[in-house]
């Protein structure tokens, strides 16, 4: 059985995940930790990980990049694993979690599906043909008018896996409206739509002269994020330290 520790529990990925894992015999939310205390829990829940007196194999991270310190400093005090799915960290942040990777086991995602991390390996050989080829990429990402994050972490993890088969030579554009120029070459132009409640779209355009090729993925529902979750934080129980990521559980 992996015991779980729910960062960020009632927030709206928590709660999917507290829902699923009712039904799930082999992991189980021991302990929620949120400053929102307005739900209802079958576990306990404490307001940061600094009041958490309970232990627990691994610990899933859905909350905000606020009290990302007292995550890491349970993480590596208490030699617990962390599946790290919030999006919209700092360099700095991203930096804590690679180094706290040298101690205890942190898997960072920011697209717990399949079909995102499947679309990835496929921009990558796509991007090879289509670079030389002369096609420009863009990628337009929409989301629910709840997030707080802009642009999407997955569009930054798309253009990150486009931009290694480049030797990351490409920069990111996010604001056009800047300056009165013609699109660079060497760029990944990366555009954001907020609205309603669409779960999560993203679309990878790659124009060429009279062709155009779009990839998209759209989420039609939370639980694949959820799902991804779980099964990462079965497989990160137990793990050795090191930087772990989606292609690691999903092979
Ligand atoms: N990697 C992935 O596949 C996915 C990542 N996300 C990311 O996960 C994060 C959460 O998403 P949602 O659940 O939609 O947001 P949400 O706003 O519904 O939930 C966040 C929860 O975290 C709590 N929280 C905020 N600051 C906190 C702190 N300092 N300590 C403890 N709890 C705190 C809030 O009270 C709230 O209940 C976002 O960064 C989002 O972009 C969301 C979906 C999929
Ligand atoms: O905030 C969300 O909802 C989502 N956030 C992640 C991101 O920023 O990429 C993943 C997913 O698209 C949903």
């Amino acid at each position: 059985m992996t015991k779980i520790i729910m960062r960020g529990c009632n927030g709206k990925m928590g709660q999917v995940i507290t829902e699923l894992l009712k039904e799930d015999e082999n992991a189980k939310i021991v302990a929620g930790i949120d400053i929102n205390h307005a739900i209802k829990n079958d576990y306990p829940v404490f307001t940061s990980l600094k009041e958490c007196n309970i232990s627990a194999d691994v610990i899933i991270d859905f909350a905000s990049s606020k009290g990302f310190d007292d995550l890491i400093d349970y993480a590596n005090e208490k030699k617990t694993p962390i599946v790290l799915c919030t999006t919209g960290l700092s360099e700095e942040q991203i930096i804590l979690a690679q180094e706290t990777s040298k101690n205890v086991a942190v898997l960072k995602s920011a697209n717990m599906s399949l079909g995102i991390n499947t679309l990835m390996k496929l921009l990558q050989a796509a991007t090879q043909v289509l670079v030389d080829g002369g096609f420009d990429i863009e990628i337009v990402e929409k989301h629910h008018n709840q997030k707080l994050d802009a642009p999407s972490g997955t569009a930054l993890a798309l253009a990150d896996s486009i931009n290694e088969v480049l030797n990351n030579e490409y920069a990111y554009q996010y604001d056009r409206s800047k300056e009165l120029a013609k699109r660079e070459k060497k760029e990944i132009g990366i555009s954001a739509v907020r609205g309603g409640t669409i779960v999560g779209e993203h679309e990878v355009i790659f124009a060429g002269t009279d062709e155009v090729i779009e990839f998209k993925h759209t989420a039609y529902s939370k639980a694949i994020f959820a799902k991804g979750a779980i099964q990462a934080a079965k497989f990160l129980a137990g793990k050795e330290p090191g930087m772990y990521d989606m292609s690691h559980v999903i092979g």
